[in-house]
């Protein structure tokens, strides 16, 4: 008989979140007198990139954020940058910068988000954020890993006392995954291209993150059974398919839940984008959330 995973529908409770948000927004706005505001800046012509900005934009519209949008074009200096990030920075209507990455090589990426300031760095890039968490204290956290610890939340699965494998260690997903899942108690070993045997290591997981970007290499033979599989990596296949780092098909005969790609992290990434943003907004509005 076949077995059947729960399948972590990401693109169904982003689209609650969404709902959520918009009822905030609708009774806090009056208060506040302005609507949350994100600025999201685009440097340069990556259609994948151009694709998730817009997503982002329209995700903010239909929640009524006010978004502007800064689509600077690829010669952009670290300079323009700098500038244009401190005008944000000091504009009140704006509560959350987020500047799309990767950044084109001419620019200093470790300047620029030194530069966005903290209480606005919606993506948790900073390093004045990335301490917090270190620290277990409240801050901005990375979209990503935050919005992966909401879907598990939601979905009623367990995280204190289970054994979590994080497959990459990157500043902006597999660290920062890493912590999130320390600081709700859960026993965390993280692997990267130097782990001798990836599949053993794998296999302990009750909760395993794969955030290689290694297209459906995560296996069967990688999986414990029943374990929960959240799956964030994206590529795009020479057919134009996106794909994931874990081959779904196997997965599915093994794991107790899983997130399908597209579909699973994506969506949840954005949602938290608007959560963050909203909490940036309570932060300098002084208000709570209704
Ligand atoms: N769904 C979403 O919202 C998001 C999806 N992504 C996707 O997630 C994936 C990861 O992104 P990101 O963290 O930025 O990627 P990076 O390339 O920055 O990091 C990849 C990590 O995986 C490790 N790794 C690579 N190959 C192997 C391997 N064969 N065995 C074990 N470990 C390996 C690397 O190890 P080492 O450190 O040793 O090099 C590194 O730590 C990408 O596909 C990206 O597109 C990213 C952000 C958001
Ligand atoms: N400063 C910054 N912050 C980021 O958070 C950031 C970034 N730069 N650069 C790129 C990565 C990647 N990322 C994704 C967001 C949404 C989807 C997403 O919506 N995915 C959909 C499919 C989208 C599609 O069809 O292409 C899904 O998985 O269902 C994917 C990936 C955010 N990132
Ligand atoms: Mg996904």
């Amino acid at each position: 008989m076949a077995h059947t995973p729960m399948i972590l529908d990401g693109k169904a409770l982003a689209a609650t979140l969404h709902d959520e948000q918009a009822k905030k927004v609708q009774a806090l706005a009056p208060r506040a007198g302005r609507p949350p505001g994100l600025a999201v800046i685009l440097v340069g012509e990556d259609p994948a990139s151009r694709t998730y900005v817009a997503n982002k934009r329209n995700a903010c519209r239909k929640v009524g954020f006010h978004a502007p949008e800064y689509n600077l074009k690829d010669s952009t200096t670290t300079q323009d940058l700098l500038s244009l990030i401190d005008t944000l920075n000091a504009d009140p209507a704006i509560d959350g910068i987020l500047v799309q990455l990767p950044l084109p090589a001419h620019v200093r990426k470790e300047e620029i988000l030194l530069r966005i300031a903290p209480d606005k760095d919606v993506d948790g890039f900073h390093p004045a954020n990335l301490g917090r968490l270190v620290a277990g204290e409240p801050g901005l956290v990375a979209c990503t890993p935050r919005g992966i610890i909401t879907l598990l939340d939601r979905a009623g699965i367990p995280i204190s006392g289970k054994h979590a494998v994080v497959i990459g260690r990157s500043v902006i997903v597999g660290r920062p995954m890493s912590l999130l899942l320390l600081n709700r108690d859960a026993t965390v070993t993280i692997c990267h291209s130097k782990t001798p045997d990836l599949p053993a290591a794998a296999r302990q997981a009750d909760i395993l993150v794969a955030a290689l970007g290694r297209p459906e290499m995560i296996g069967r033979d990688y999986i414990k059974p029943g374990a929960t599989v959240i799956d964030v990596g994206i590529s795009r296949g020479a057919d134009g398919k996106l794909k994931g780092d874990v081959r779904f098909d196997e997965a599915r005969e093994v794991a107790g839940a899983i997130t399908p790609v597209p579909g699973g992290v994506g969506p949840m990434t954005i949602a938290t984008l608007l959560d963050n943003t909203l909490d940036a907004y309570l932060h300098h509005t002084g208000l709570s959330s209704p």
